[in-house]
């Protein structure tokens, strides 16, 4: 399978309207070249860019979705279109991943669990998500989950549970703590043998500068792609069969004792 992890600059000298546009050509552009395209989180915004998410927040169906479902159709892959700030006409605002099919129907939409802030920012400023969601492609499942949710195992373990062999991973995540980035992607596909596929940001917006190096692990742990500091298309090609064939030669997932999901 040949996955294109778009890791976009996303700078404030950007109107959101020219970057969406950017964005779906660049998507098209990946036709015939990738059958899985993933976008970073809140690229619209930018993911520190705090005081834009309720200005620029959209429907669920508002012009991202719009765009980016044309852009996965005219492209014919399977589109992980990033997050969106997503305004709920009855709650609160949501960090929100769409997920497309190659005929431009929604395939999965994630609100994100962990909201990153502590006591601002998005954990103030929008709500939590409450569900696992898992997408069946023709050859893996995908487990969703997004940026700041990298720290938190239990997730990924409840992925696993639900069918994940591949995690996608938007993010806007800061150079600061690219060491950690690094390390909890490769963490999270050695613990579920799974391939993780995260893709960051690069660029500065809010004064953050972003890590890029967006990445791709495998089952055993191997780092299959990663990216530089700038803003890159990051191909991979990957072989999904790699998760059954790992978790077969060294089960350890087998040997879980705490917190193993009763059939
Ligand atoms: N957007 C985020 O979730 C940022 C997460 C982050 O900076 C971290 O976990 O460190």
């Amino acid at each position: 399978m040949r996955a294109s992890l778009i890791q976009l600059a996303v700078d404030e000298g950007e109107s959101v309207e020219s970057r969406r546009a950017r964005v779906a050509s660049l998507v098209r552009e990946q036709a015939g070249a990738a059958e899985l395209v993933v976008l970073p989180e809140l690229w619209t915004t930018g993911a520190f860019a705090y005081e834009a998410f309720a200005a620029e927040a959209e429907p669920l169906e508002g012009p991202t979705y719009e765009a980016m479902a044309k852009a996965a159709s005219d492209a014919g892959v399977w589109l992980h279109a990033g997050s969106i700030p997503e305004r709920d006409p009855d709650g609160p605002l949501y960090n929100t991943s769409l997920v497309f099919s190659p005929s431009g129907e929604l395939a999965a939409a994630y609100r994100k669990i962990h909201r990153f802030g502590f006591d601002k920012g998005e954990a103030v400023l929008m709500g939590a998500g409450e569900e696992l969601v898992t997408v069946r492609l023709p050859d893996t499942t995908l487990g969703l989950g997004t940026c700041y949710d990298l720290r938190f195992p239990e997730l990924f373990r409840g992925l696993v549970d639900a069918g994940a062999e591949t995690f996608v991973l938007p993010a806007g995540w800061p150079e600061r703590r690219r060491a950690h980035w690094t390390l909890l992607a490769r963490a999270r596909a050695v613990e579920n043998q799974a391939f993780v596929l995260a893709c960051g940001t690069a660029g500065t917006h809010a004064g953050v500068p972003q890590a890029g190096h967006s990445i791709v692990v495998d089952p055993w742990g191997e780092v299959l792609a990663e990216a530089g500091h700038g803003e890159e298309i990051l191909r991979v090609d990957f072989d999904p069969a790699k998760v059954a064939t790992t978790r077969e030669q060294f089960p350890a997932l087998k040997d879980r004792v705490l917190g193993k999901r009763t059939p």
